[in-house]
């Protein structure tokens, strides 16, 4: 069979084509954040609706969905052509195009925080610039941000996990040893931690930084008034509120977590769903929030930022978002059938699961007798799974992100093999 994407021959097998990219690929894979993404080899070549079909030709239900961007599953055909048809109009020529008007007047009227922003080109590249326009605003270079919280992996935001007293160590190797000097940290939810915090260092913070929902260790909601407490806090100490919505943003409510929560940061970081899987992100706020970018005073900057390609995604979108009345409705349905079957298939198996949801992002992780994560398990289960049509992620910290192309009957399926593979399971 001839690929004729490369006109190289296609391998036979997903082990060949996996190998074969760890030839020239380095790790396998554009991203240590997806190494372990594949326990058992698996290489894609396409994928639509809420499938993806290997080399082998093998066709799989997918419940990681690319790390959330396809709230309408892959190859959206409402999105995609508007994508293919920029291309053709010039997709990239640096100045000025209606579509900017267009796709950041979506944005600022589906997010409550956002008056004016910025396109990037990644999350990380997004709060990258929110943090240091954060700083500029504030005067102030100390940042608050919460143990297990992702924020993309540039220098000063990149943090092994666990932190001495408050603070965190850099989390790669090649960052300079100074990079976490600027950064305090506590876990997630510890409104204790926060008060203190805020008593030791209040007149010093110049930003506090969080997943309003955590979705990078597991699922993890803000406990009841956690939110408040930020806002609160911040407001009174003059530190800069910044929510990174990349994955929450238009994924747990149309106006992402600050809808859903009723609680407006002063910037907020956007990329996944924004773009239906485009490389696109943004930060933004309110028009005093942005003034320093607004006068040039502050910086921030990218060839391929805000290009036309990407903006007519993001159009499309949200133009598609903004005209679903029934939207984050059928993604709560779906999400609560699918902690209804999954919970089911766990108690059928025996075997006990940590789960939590909030709407159609939902992370479930296999516990061992003492009730902690059993990562080896979960890796076996997920393999076993895999192996009878069913995908999602090995790591546990990863949530499954549901979509509109997910039926009922889809998530029957998924529970019927996970039910199937746990009775199997050692
Ligand atoms: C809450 C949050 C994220 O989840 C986030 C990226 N997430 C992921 C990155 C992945 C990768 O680098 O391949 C895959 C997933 O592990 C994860 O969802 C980022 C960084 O965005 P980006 O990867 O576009 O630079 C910022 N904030
Ligand atoms: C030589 C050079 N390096 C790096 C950059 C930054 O690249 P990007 O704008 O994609 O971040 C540019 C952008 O103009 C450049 O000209």
């Amino acid at each position: 069979m001839t690929d004729t994407s490369t006109n190289a021959t296609a391998p036979a097998s997903n082990k060949a084509a996996y190998d074969g990219i760890h030839t020239v690929v380095a790790g396998g894979v554009s991203s240590n954040m997806r190494a372990r993404g594949v326990v058992t080899p698996l290489v894609v070549e396409s994928a639509s609706g809420c499938r993806i079909r290997d080399v082998e030709g093998n066709e799989l239900i997918d419940a990681n969905m690319g790390y959330g961007p396809h709230v309408f599953g892959y190859a959206d055909r409402e999105v995609t052509d508007q994508i293919a048809d920029q291309f053709g109009r010039g997709h990239l020529t640096g100045l000025p195009h209606r579509l900017d008007r267009e796709a950041a007047g979506l944005v600022a009227e589906l997010v409550p925080g956002v008056e004016q922003l910025r396109f990037a080109n990644s999350g990380t590249e997004a709060l990258m610039s929110a943090v240091r326009l954060a700083r500029a605003t504030s005067g102030r270079t100390l940042l608050l941000t919460f143990e297990g919280h992702y924020h993309g992996w540039s220098e000063t935001l990149l943090r092994a996990p666990g932190a001495e007293g408050y603070r965190p160590r850099p989390g790669a190797a090649g960052m300079i040893p100074e990079a976490m000097n600027h950064t305090i940290q506590v876990p997630w939810n510890d409104a204790a931690a926060v008060e203190r915090v805020f008593a030791e260092y209040g007149g010093a913070l110049g930003a506090v930084l969080c997943e309003p929902v955590l979705a990078n260790a597991g699922v993890v909601p803000p406990a009841p008034g956690f939110l408040e407490l930020l806002r609160l806090r911040t407001r009174e100490k003059g530190a800069v509120l910044v929510f990174d919505e990349v994955i929450t943003g238009f994924r747990v409510a149309r106006g992402g977590a600050q809808e859903r929560y009723g609680v407006v940061p002063d910037l907020t970081v956007l990329s996944k769903v924004m773009g239906g899987g485009f490389p696109v992100a943004a930060f933004g706020g309110s028009r005093e929030a942005m003034e320093p970018l607004t006068t040039y005073e502050a910086f921030h900057a990218g060839v391929y930022a805000g290009n036309h390609a990407a903006l007519r995604a993001v159009a499309a979108t949200l133009t598609k978002i903004r005209s679903a009345p029934n939207l984050y409705d059928d993604l709560e349905a779906l999400g609560a059938y699918a902690e209804d079957r999954v919970r089911e298939a766990a108690t059928a198996a025996g075997r006990p699961v940590l789960f939590e949801r909030v709407g159609s992002v939902l992370s479930m992780a296999l516990l061992d007798e003492a009730s902690a994560v059993d990562r080896a398990a979960h890796r076996a289960l997920q393999s076993a799974c895999q192996r009878r049509g069913v995908y999602f992620h090995p790591n546990p910290d990863e949530p499954w992100f549901l979509s509109t192309a997910h039926t009922e009957e889809d998530i029957d399926t998924i529970a019927a093999v996970l039910k199937e593979s746990l009775a199997q399971a050692p």
